[in-house]
């Protein structure tokens, strides 16, 4: 008999989205996206981070003083990273599953790659101007925004053999 137990699309896609996001080195805010396609299949990830071929101990993860000793010029996003890491392949029609309300300048991304539904998780930034721009961008673009509500709060997954 086949097991009942298996996870649905949507948790499978935000669970590698959060395990994406367990390689940021970000001290305070790790994001994950996965970029899905039409067919269910998985076209790209990304995790927010510094440059490809800087090393990391030259930038701050500092959030706050000077804008140039703080991380944000610096840290590239997660839907930006899963956006590029699809080496230009066609996105039009995916769907991002993203743990964090994306910002307006991923908001811009996402729309102009064709992308046309947003799943996330989190929306804890949703008072910032940011966060409206990128709400009224996705509507203005008919990009659907879906806010997940696992049925579970945990998903475990273990390492360990049976031999
Ligand atoms: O759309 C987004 C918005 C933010 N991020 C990343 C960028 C930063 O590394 C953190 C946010 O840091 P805070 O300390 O919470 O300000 O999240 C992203 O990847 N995508
Ligand atoms: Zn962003």
């Amino acid at each position: 008999m086949k097991r009942t137990d298996y996870i649905s699309w949507d948790e499978y896609f935000m669970g590698i989205s959060l395990l994406s996001g367990m390689r940021s080195k970000d001290p305070s805010t790790q994001v994950g996206a996965c970029i899905v396609d039409m067919d269910n299949r998985i076209v790209s990830i990304g995790y927010n981070g510094f440059l490809n071929g800087c090393s990391d101990e030259d930038f701050p993860w500092e959030r706050e003083g000077d804008f140039l000793n703080t991380k944000y010029p610096y840290v590239v996003h997660a839907e930006q990273n899963a956006i590029l890491n699809a080496r230009g392949k066609n996105l039009e029609g995916c769907s991002i599953y993203v743990n964090l309300f994306p910002c307006h300048d991923c908001a811009r991304n996402i729309i102009q790659s064709g992308i046309k539904k947003v799943y996330y998780l989190d929306d804890k930034y949703k008072d910032t101007d940011s966060t409206k721009a990128s709400k009224f961008m996705f509507e203005k673009a008919k990009v659907e925004c879906i806010r997940l509500k696992p049925r579970t709060e945990k998903i475990e997954i273990s390492f360990k053999t049976q031999d």
